[in-house]
Formats: C-alpha cells, sequence, structure tokens
C-alpha cells in the first residue's frame, strides 16, 4: 500500500485521448479504456487505509476553531466545517440542478460541450490527459455566468439553474473570504499583511470557478477511477458533496483517508497556491474520487483562487533568515498555465532552488 506521497505521484506522461463521452447509463461491463487496475497499483481496491484516522471536523460556531483550524491544515491540508452559515436549501438545490444537468440526454449535454482550449461546459475531468486510462465522471464547468451555457442545456427552462447557480457562488465567495481569514489568522496574518485582499479584507477581486461532478454507479468499481489522484491549483477548495462516499486525502504515513459526507458540512481542501503563500507551513492536499457500484455520486467543487493578476509569493512575514522563500512569485494565470503543462510538478516547477533541469517531484515537498 503506497502510504507515501512521493510512492503515489509518478511523473505521468501525457496521453491524447480521443475525446470520449460516454453514455455510462448504457454500459454494463467496464470498458478496457477506463480499466486502471492492470496498469498501476494506484487504482481504489489496492490502496484502502487500514488506520482509524478521521478528517477534522471543526464547527466555525466554536470558540476554538482557529487554532483546529492551525492544527487542521498543518497535519492534514483538509477539514470539514460545520456551522459555516451557508443555507442547508441552497446546499440541496445546487446539487438537485446537478443531478438534473447530469440526468439530459447525452445529445443535450453535448450542445453545452466545453471548446477545445475552452474553460466553461460540459466535459471530462481536465486533468484526464495525465492519466493513462479514463476516469469515470464528467464535469461541468462554470466561470463567469451560466447563462450561455444554461440556455444551450435548457433553451426554454434555464432561470431556475441561472438562479440557483449564483446563489451558490454569492455565498461560496462569502465562506471562502471568511475561511482565508481563520487559515491565515491560524499563520499570525492579518489584514495589514495582506494587500491584496483589498481595503476591505473581503477579497472582492478573488477569482473562483465552480466545477458540478457526477460519479456514476459503476458496474465494476474496483478497477475504475472516478477522478486520479491530484492538488488544487486553489488557495482553497470548497467542496460539497451529496449523501455518496467517495472522496479520498492521502495523508503522509498513513495512506489514503475516506472522507464521508456529514450532512450540512462542507469539505475544505487547501490548494498549492496557499502553500506558496505559506512558504509550505501549510500543503496542498493530494486527493481523488472512487466510485461505487450502485449509487451516483454527485460533488460541486468551489475553486478559489486570487485575482487574477496578482503576483502571489510567500508572505514577507512567514520568510526570514532561517526560513528563506522556497517559492518565487507567480500569478494565478501563471500558475494554471503551468499546471496545465506540467501536472503535478507544477508547484517545484515555481520553486527558487529547483534541481538542474529545473523541475523537482512534486513530493518533494517541504515535510
Ligand atoms: O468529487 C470530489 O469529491 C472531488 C472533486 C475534485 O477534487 C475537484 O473537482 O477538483
Ligand atoms: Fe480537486
Amino acid at each position: 500500500m503506497p502510504s507515501r506521497i512521493s510512492d503515489v505521484f509518478r511523473a505521468h506522461p501525457v496521453h491524447l485521448h480521443q475525446k470520449q463521452y460516454l453514455d455510462f447509463n448504457s454500459v454494463k461491463e467496464l470498458p478496457e479504456s477506463y480499466a486502471w487496475a492492470k496498469f498501476n497499483n494506484d487504482y481504489p481496491s489496492s490502496v484502502a487505509s487500514s488506520k482509524e484516522e478521521s478528517v477534522p471536523v471543526i464547527d466555525l460556531h466554536h470558540p476554538n476553531a482557529l487554532t483546529v483550524m492551525g492544527h487542521a491544515c498543518r497535519t492534514w491540508g483538509v477539514f470539514q466545517v460545520i456551522n459555516h452559515g451557508v443555507p442547508e436549501d441552497i446546499l440541496h438545490q445546487s446539487l438537485r440542478e446537478g443531478k438534473n444537468l447530469f440526468s439530459l440526454p447525452m445529445q443535450q449535454k453535448l450542445k453545452a460541450a466545453r471548446s477545445p482550449g475552452g474553460i466553461s461546459g460540459y466535459g471530462v475531468a481536465r486533468i484526464a490527459p495525465f492519466f493513462e486510462k479514463l476516469m469515470w465522471s464528467e464535469g461541468f464547468t462554470i466561470v463567469g455566468s451560466p447563462l450561455e451555457h444554461a440556455q444551450q442545456l435548457w433553451p426554454h427552462d434555464y432561470t431556475g439553474f441561472c438562479d440557483v447557480i449564483r446563489e451558490y457562488k454569492k455565498e461560496m465567495k462569502k465562506l471562502a473570504g471568511r475561511l482565508m481569514w481563520l487559515v491565515l489568522g491560524s499563520l499570525g496574518i492579518s489584514k495589514e499583511d495582506l494587500k491584496w485582499a483589498g481595503p476591505r479584507g473581503d477579497f472582492s477581486g478573488a477569482a473562483a470557478a465552480l466545477q458540478l461532478n457526477s460519479y456514476p454507479a459503476c458496474p465494476d468499481p474496483d478497477r475504475a477511477m472516478g477522478l486520479g489522484v491530484h492538488t488544487d491549483s486553489t488557495l482553497l477548495t470548497i467542496l460539497l458533496q451529496n449523501n455518496t462516499s467517495g472522496l479520498q486525502v492521502l495523508k503522509e504515513g498513513s495512506g489514503w483517508i475516506n472522507v464521508p459526507p456529514i450532512p450540512g458540512a462542507l469539505v475544505i481542501n487547501l490548494g498549492d497556491m496557499l502553500q506558496i503563500l505559506s512558504n509550505g507551513l501549510y500543503q496542498s492536499v493530494p486527493h481523488r474520487a472512487v466510485v461505487n457500484r450502485t449509487q451516483q455520486r454527485l460533488s460541486i467543487a468551489y475553486l478559489y483562487g486570487p485575482p487574477d493578476s496578482v503576483l502571489i509569493s510567500p508572505i514577507p512575514k512567514l520568510v526570514g533568515p532561517a526560513c528563506p522563500p522556497i517559492y518565487r512569485s507567480v500569478t494565478w494565470t501563471e500558475y494554471l498555465q503551468r499546471k496545465a503543462k506540467y501536472f503535478n510538478r507544477g508547484l517545484s516547477s515555481v520553486r527558487i532552488h529547483a534541481t538542474k533541469n529545473g523541475l523537482q517531484d512534486v513530493n518533494d515537498k517541504i515535510v
């Protein structure tokens, strides 16, 4: 069982899959192009963790929330939050809209297909080219207004979807700003230390995308993979999952740990930009999604990053002679381009003390 991150994150060669849209519901047997098991040991049934460890659950109303969050960020890079202030109604409505979307006939979904080189729309996971086998999932990405794609999906009835998505994004933006100050506060960082958070410190210029994911029931779940291991390129990601398990995080020394759905809770992942900002004190968490035989799993990821063109570098307060900056400054736009090219070596590609070839494996992460 690989329990070290370095054992799992191999350099994935790039695979140019024929663009494949599988109508998952019509498939009775796992197609060979989706069977991961024979090709490496990074498939679900080979790597279940035997340890009884669980991702911290943080009550945002608790007076100790900041301290507990600091510990969770240092040791896990992921936690769940409850009492987060987002109305349960809007969580349910968003999942329902996601379910409706993925239930549409394939030819309808393809009307809103992500164009080559495009960002928004329906399609396979963006990280697919870095894996040899295809993933048992479909996705829908929303950047900016959902209107154009919603009109393609539901020409006569798109306002319901748009209203819910707009409301959801508004709630997520508010929560993400709050979480940022808790995470940064746990490092001793205050509003004066981060000018790009804006004059009110509300991260008004922050950039974000919404990623809806569907993992259909799978005829051979032990040999399939919903979403391959990756870290998010974000500052942080707020993830809503329906009542079906599937998300797993990789914990150094422990292996894959399930992140079970808790009704009303949201999962928070730290991303690569926060690792840069915190000079490696807080690390982005490798995660993946596995599938099951009987139930469709849905998730909605709010991918939250800094304003596109702001140069992000380790916060000056966190560097000094004893801990020099590990990363050079980089905008989110540049970082996303690097991630699209180098994938799991994205962070290493902006390290200041890089190896001779300019790159290090992502897992030479600072511990
Ligand atoms: O579906 C999940 O639980 C994970 C989704 C995810 O990691 C992503 O969209 O980046
Ligand atoms: Fe992710």
